[in-house]
Formats: structure tokens, sequence, C-alpha cells
């Protein structure tokens, strides 16, 4: 198959209506504060049990098109010997990878941070490829504060997301590009929307300059929301309206979908947003659907707490939250449907 053909097939699996991603790609860091909340001890081992849990939850496949997996669980198998993404294509699941190393300081940016992971990426990736990964994700994060994100940090931080984009696409993997600009913060929203909308003009001018193909990449932005200890609040028409604004400003309509992270909102919260994005969206040119970490996944850690006993449970919480996410990648979402 060439590169060209990989990249569509791929696409096509991905961007389907109704079906969102499942963010199982936690850092070694933030999947440890993660267990911590549930008094459990991030291990090797309970990192293989916690992610197994998520892969075979029965029926997935229903409202999930791709997962993002962490570099640890590719090489991961079940006791009786199944790769652990062998589980997610049996699923009919697209097993994607996290590239990117995390973030260190820019140096002369006023605290800005820059994602690091380019040295070597290309071996790197040849390597998830050869193991099955057809996508890949890098995240890049941007704070809000009187002083940031700068230009130079904005403008450090596209450039890398575009040259990772650029090399992902050379070897026939789906780049999703994520920048996030954080929660953290007492902005209000039209200060959030001023900020995402400068940083996603310099990610796709970077992009451009790049030439990555846009028809062949997904955006994983943040929501346009007031900071989390704003004195102001929003109402979801209202989230949903400046968040749509903003992408249209933005996003060029050759890109096929856009998959919002969580970052922070309550799992309720992060499905009905999303709700009202879709059915405030009209024709817009992408799909708007959903790749959560925690808005999927804190139900499932706190229905599990470690226990093999509580496995069945926890899945069953997994589904509940990719279905209702999937109903409101469809604009079909109630507030009366979290009791059923
Ligand atoms: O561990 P990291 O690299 O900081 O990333 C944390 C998480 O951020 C995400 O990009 C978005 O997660 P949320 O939906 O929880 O905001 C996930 O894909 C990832 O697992």
């Amino acid at each position: 198959m060439s590169i060209q053909s990989e990249l569509q097939s791929t696409i096509a699996d991905l961007v389907v209506k109704g079906k969102g991603l499942l963010a199982a790609d936690e850092s070694q860091p933030t999947i440890a504060k993660r267990f911590k909340e549930i008094k459990v001890e991030s291990t090797e081992t309970s990192r293989l049990a916690y992610r197994q849990l998520l892969l075979t939850t029965p029926g997935l496949g229903e409202f999930i098109s791709g997962v993002i997996l962490f570099e640890e669980t590719l090489g991961q198998s079940t006791a009786d010997g199944k790769p652990l993404l062998q589980i997610a294509v049996e699923q009919g699941i697209v097993p994607g990878i996290k590239v990117d190393k995390g973030t260190v300081s820019l140096a002369n940016a006023c605290g800005d941070l820059v994602t690091q992971g380019l040295d070597g990426l290309a071996d790197r990736l040849s390597d998830y490829k050869e193991k099955g990964a057809r996508f890949a994700k890098w995240r890049n994060v941007y704070t809000i504060s009187a002083h940031n994100p700068t230009q130079l940090g904005m403008d450090a931080n596209a450039e890398v997301l575009a040259r990772y984009a650029a090399i992902c696409q050379s070897l026939g993997l789906v780049p999703i590009v994520e920048p996030e600009v954080l929660l953290d913060g007492d902005h209000t929203i039209a200060c959030c929307f001023e900020v995402t909308e400068a940083v996603q003009h310099s990610v796709f001018h970077a992009l451009h300059r790049h030439r990555v193909q846009l028809e062949y990449m997904l955006l994983k932005p943040s929501m346009v929301l007031p900071g989390k200890d704003s004195p102001s609040t929003a109402s979801p028409e209202e989230i949903a309206e400046m968040t749509l604004v903003q992408l249209r400003r933005s996003v060029p309509a050759a890109v096929p979908g856009i998959n919002f992270l969580s970052g922070g909102q309550t799992p309720e919260e992060a499905t009905r947003n999303l709700n009202y994005i879709n059915t405030m969206a009209g024709n817009a040119p992408w799909l708007l659907s959903f790749s959560y970490a925690r808005a999927l996944q804190q139900p499932v850690l706190q229905a599990w707490q470690g226990k093999p006993e509580n496995i069945a449970a926890a899945q069953d919480t997994l589904y509940k939250r990719a279905k209702l996410n999937s109903a409101a990648c469809l604009g079909s979402y109630t507030a009366e449907m979290e009791k059923e």
C-alpha cells in the first residue's frame, strides 16, 4: 500500500460519525497520579491490569474508533500471551501511540513550556508502526497568565508540532496534533478564546510551512472555557458557540476531524459541552468528536479501585461513558441518560 493510501485508510477508520478516541496514553508520572487517587501503586503489572481492563471492555468498538496507547502498552501482553494492541484491533479499534517526550521550560520565554521528542523520532515511529500503531499523538501545552503564552512560546511549539506531523505522514502514520490551552488560571472565557485562536493560527501556519497534508491529520484541541479559578462562569451554549467561532476562524476545512481533549472538565461537563457543540455546529466541515482521557476514565478508576472483582463494574462504566459521548457526537445526549 502506498503511504498516501495508508494515511487515507487510517483516517477513514478513525473519523466515523458517532465514534471517538479513548486516550489511554498517560505518561508514567500522570498514570501514577491517577492511580494515587484510588490508592493503587503504579507498577508495570498494575498498569497492564488497568489498560487490559480498558481494552477488553465488551462492545467498546461500538463507540470508540481509535485508542491512544503509551509506549509501554505497545509491548505488553495478557497473561495468555495476547498483545494488548491485538485486543484493540479485534474490537475494531485502531491503535495509535503517544510519541512526545513531555515538556521542559523554554529558555527566555517567561515560563512557557515546549514539548520534546523530535530527536530520533523517525526511528521510533518506524518501530511503533512495525508493532502495529497506525497513528501518533503529540501534545503541546500553553498556560494562560498575564505574560503567557509568549509569541516565542507559540512559535517554538508550533514548529515542533509541525515537524512531528510531517515526519509521521512521511512514514504513513496519521498525526494527531494537540495544542492544549490549559484550564489552569482565573482567566475569562474571552481570554481563552483569544489565546486559543492565536495558538491554532501559529500551529496551522507551521503545518503549512512544513507541507503537512491537512486531509491526513486530526486536531485535538481544548474547548474554549473560562479558567478553572475564574470568577466568571459560562453556559454550555456560550462554550459551544465560542469554541465553534474560534475553530471556524482557525481550522481549515480540509482537516477531517476535531477530537477534543477533556482537560480537567468533569465527565458530565465534557459530554454535555461536546453535545452542545454538535447541536450548534450547523454545516461544520469537520467531524466533531472526543479524544478524552480523564472524562472517560475517571469513573472507571473509581469503580475499579485496583481490585480484580471490580473489573466488570469498571468496564460497564467505561462502556456507558463511551456510549454517552457517542450520543454527544450525534447531538442526541440528554442529562437524563446519565441516570440510565
Ligand atoms: O501524561 P501526559 O503526557 O501529560 O498526558 C496526559 C493526557 O493528556 C491528554 O492529551 C488529554 O487528556 P484529558 O482528556 O484528560 O485532558 C491524554 O491523551 C493524555 O493521556
